[in-house]
């Protein structure tokens, strides 16, 4: 049988910014803000594990495909590793490390009792079937059998995946173990032991800290625009969420482009029009197209990267008109443009903190798949709400204390939270 590589290689980072040097950038910074000593600042910089597999997959053709997936385990000093998955092209071993270092923070500053990790696999699920989709999770999933387990390592949904991928993987790892496991994998289906309220819970809570930060800058939400660079899981939900708040969401764009409505896009109309035509806005008549770099630039007040790493940069961060940056994204404004940011005094609530809503919920699915028991929407949406609205202060709280960005803060508050957890497990 014929054996393909084309998708075995990893994408080069030659030009893009490296995420992994920006998260390191922050840590630093906080790491010398708390006076971390050396062993502590030795074990947080580093992951725990890093894991690369080779995942052969019969195509629908008959050809067998390797797929190369990883799999970093970044920390587990506050408990088992937590992080989603992400089936993408551009998937690079240093973007997973800095994702997967991102969620040890992300769960430190919301204080759920999780480690962090990230998996990724080199693959374009635009261009593939169901079944390929399928086998490629399941080889992926017995390829970590051994990493993955409701008290070890627990994955969840990320950029191009969902609850089908989360159920393929939930089926896959009971049948090594013999028993159901539905806690090994959060963002399932509800009747598989998917939690109400999780699939919109990312959104949702970038919608909670916006509202949060635009009360600290006074702003009126009702007369108040917005504009959503990504139109998935997190940016179509941020996007309804606020518009329910009473924001104009002005513009709006996925990989095909940017739309603008100067008057307010119907997002419920650009949802359903999404989902008829393939997950794309391309064709969508309630907006004009625009180029879509224009899109981070364009005059608005809250802006909510919710795609990619790396958009914002010290090449456009000078031209940013919003006052509010809310990154629905993880990784989404590389260091470079911290300064300039700064400087132009826009408040930024930064990824750990504003979309740590999801992993939120993943925690709430996990804590009823292990009770056994269903929680109602309105007890999810009011924890969930509760969580995010306390670490929303406590970071604004510490970002006043140490006279320091909002991110620097949730550095500053999770670093802290980790270190000190260290310290007593280690004895000392
Ligand atoms: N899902 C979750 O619960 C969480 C996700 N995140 C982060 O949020 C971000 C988005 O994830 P999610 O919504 O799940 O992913 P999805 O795959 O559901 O959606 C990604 C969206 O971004 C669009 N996109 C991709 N590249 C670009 C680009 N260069 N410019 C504009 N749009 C682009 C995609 O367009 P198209 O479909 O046309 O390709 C799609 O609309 C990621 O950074 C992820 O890590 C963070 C926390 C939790
Ligand atoms: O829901 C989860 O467990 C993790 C989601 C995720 O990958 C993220 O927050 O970046």
């Amino acid at each position: 049988m014929a054996v393909s590589t084309v998708y075995k290689e990893p994408a080069p980072l030659v030009d893009r910014e490296n995420p992994l040097e920006s998260m390191m950038s922050r840590f630093n910074v906080a790491a010398e803000i708390l006076g971390l000593d050396d062993e502590t600042y030795n074990v947080l910089k580093a992951p725990d594990k890093q894991i690369i597999v080779n995942i052969p997959v019969t195509m629908d053709n008959g050809q067998r495909r390797v797929f190369e997936g990883y799999r970093v385990v970044h920390n587990t000093i506050l408990g088992p590793s937590k992080g989603g998955i992400r089936y993408d092209m551009h998937v690079h071993l240093d973007e997973v490390k800095a994702l997967a270092a991102w969620m040890t923070w992300k769960c430190a500053v919301v204080d759920i009792p999780y480690g962090g990790a990230k998996g990724g696999i080199i693959c374009d699920p635009t261009t593939m079937s169901p079944g390929e989709i399928e086998r490629l999770t399941r080889g992926y999933t017995l390829a970590m059998k051994d990493v993955f387990g409701p008290d070890r390592d627990i994955p969840a949904p990320d950029m191009g995946t969902g609850p089908r991928e989360m159920a393929w993987l939930m089926d896959e790892f009971s049948k090594t173990t013999g028993m159901t496991s539905p806690a090994v994998v959060t963002g399932k289906p509800l009747v598989l032991g998917g939690s109400l309220g999780r699939v919109e819970a990312t959104g949702r809570g970038v919608m909670v800290s916006a509202i949060a930060a635009m009360k600290k800058l006074g702003m009126d939400p009702k007369q108040s625009s917005v504009a959503v660079q990504g139109f998935g899981n997190v940016g179509s939900w941020a996007a309804k969420l606020l518009s329910e708040k009473g924001l104009k969401v002005k513009g709006v764009s996925d990989i095909s482009g940017a739309y603008w409505n100067e008057n307010g896009i119907n997002i419920d109309e650009a949802i359903a029009y999404k989902n008829a035509h393939n997950g794309r806005l391309d064709g969508f008549t309630g907006a004009v197209k625009m180029d879509a770099d224009e899109l981070l630039i364009s005059p608005v007040d809250v802006l909510v990267p919710a795609a990619v790493e790396d958009v914002i940069t010290e090449h456009n961060a000078n031209d940013i008109k919003a006052k509010l940056i809310v990154e629905g994204a993880n990784g989404p404004t590389a260091a470079s443009a911290d300064p300039i940011i700064r400087d132009k005094k826009i408040m930024v609530v930064p990824d750990i903190l504003a979309n740590s809503g999801g992993v939120t919920v993943s925690y709430f699915e996990w804590v009823q798949n292990r009770l056994g028991y269903k929680w109602s929407e309105n007890m999810v949406i009011e924890r969930a709400e509760r969580i995010m609205t306390d670490a929303f202060e406590k970071v604004y709280a510490t970002a006043e204390k140490y006279n320091v960005t909002m991110r620097i803060a949730a550095y500053v508050v999770a670093i802290d939270k980790v270190a000190q957890t260290y310290k007593y497990r280690g004895g000392f």
